[in-house]
């Protein structure tokens, strides 16, 4: 029987084209005029978005920005290129890829593989984040769609599911971690994007689940499915689980707060000006909900959490870089994706 004529794309979030803060803006604004980003009516989102939040927030998130741009372009989407890159060797298919703002955009990841397979069948979708959130996994799936609905492609689109307990997946995050184990430290801090309490709610498919008791997210419910607290604690406890971590010196926090809404807690930046007072001196934070580092791990993490610690009497830091390229992320991903593999070369 004749294969089916399948390829694959690797979605991340995307970056602005420079640090210029015309192109900042630009990104910043297609990003918070998402409406699954920010929920408030069109018209609302927009004096909100484009009145206060993108003329205040672009220059100061362009500088930052500056602080971690290589020369190739932006560290994720460069980061998302070499992913492709180790992706495609150790499959038979097209690999390409898209961000949900700024570019590559979904179409030119189309039009790239029709290009290159005119009788396509099938793209597997491969959202490059662990957990679902709206203004994450979503997102993107739901403009990948609209986006073929629109262009009329024949092909199918089969999209691989949050992997955040996948046994794989886990175990590459946890070889990610493990060399770091080996310093003298007081504590790891998992950190995970934050999100409103709003979007946890709004997920709810229940309606009367999240965030209705102290420990809903280990109460089973179908809701999990659907609830981003849930998924990053079960990431937190299985590779803790992975490593045989002592429950003393793992913490679970959330960064990147925006907006006065209320967002899911701790925050990471809070405790990180705590924990010295609390006698944790060494501390070493790994960011899971990103498989490639970007600007809130080099510049957020890496740079800032490690200022509030020091500043706040830390003595040592360690940031934990993304699995990025990692091999054993590299051919995790690949089974996920149930994509054929490149027959091994004979000797
Ligand atoms: C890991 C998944 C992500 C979720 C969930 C998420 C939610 C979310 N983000 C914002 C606002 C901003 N995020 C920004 C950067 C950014 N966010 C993610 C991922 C998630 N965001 C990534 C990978 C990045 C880095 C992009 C890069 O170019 O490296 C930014 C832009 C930078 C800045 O000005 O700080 C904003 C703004 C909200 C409001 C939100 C949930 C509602
Ligand atoms: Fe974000
Ligand atoms: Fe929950």
């Amino acid at each position: 029987m004749q294969e089916k004529k399948r390829a694959i794309i690797l979605m991340n979030l995307g970056s602005p084209d420079s640090t210029e803060v015309k192109d900042v803006r630009k990104y910043l604004d297609e990003f918070l005029m998402d409406k699954r980003v920010i929920h408030a009516p069109w018209f609302f989102r927009a004096l909100l978005v484009k009145g206060l939040i993108v003329p205040f927030r672009a220059p100061k998130s362009a500088e930052a920005y500056r602080t971690i741009w290589w020369k190739e372009g932006s560290p994720l989407v460069v980061l998302t290129q070499q992913l492709q890159k180790a992706v495609q060797e150790k499959v038979s298919v097209p690999v390409e890829i898209a961000m949900r703002y700024g570019n590559p955009t979904p179409k030119a990841a189309y039009d790239s593989l029709l290009k290159q397979v005119p009788d396509l069948e099938e793209v597997i979708l491969f959202p490059l984040y662990p957990h679902y959130a709206m203004s994450s996994y979503e997102t993107a799936v739901e403009y990948m769609k609209e986006v073929k609905e629109k262009q009329g492609y024949k092909f199918t689109l089969t999209i691989v599911p949050p992997y955040y307990n996948d046994k794989d997946y886990i175990k590459a995050l946890s070889a990610s971690i493990q060399p770091y184990l080996k310093e003298d430290y007081d504590k790891i801090i998992f950190s995970y994007h934050g999100i409103p309490e709003r979007h946890i709610k709004l997920g709810d498919v229940t309606g009367c689940h999240c965030l209705q008791t102290e420990n809903c997210c280990s109460t089973p419910s179908p809701a999990h499915a659907y609830c981003y607290r849930h998924q990053t604690f079960e990431t937190t406890r299985l590779v803790q689980q992975e490593l045989n971590l002592p429950a003393e010196k793992v913490e679970q926090t959330f960064q990147s707060r925006l907006g006065r809404d209320k967002w899911l807690l701790p925050f990471t930046a809070v405790r990180l000006a705590e924990l010295p007072n609390e006698g944790v001196k060494k501390v070493l934070v790994v960011c899971p909900a990103f498989v490639s580092d970007c600007l809130e791990t080099l510049e957020e993490m890496a740079i800032g959490g490690k200022e509030i610690f020091e500043h706040a009497g830390g003595e040592h830091f360690t940031h934990i870089p993304c699995m990025n390229v990692q091999t054993q992320w590299v051919d995790a991903l690949v089974k996920l994706s149930g994509a054929p593999k490149t027959e091994p070369v004979k000797a």
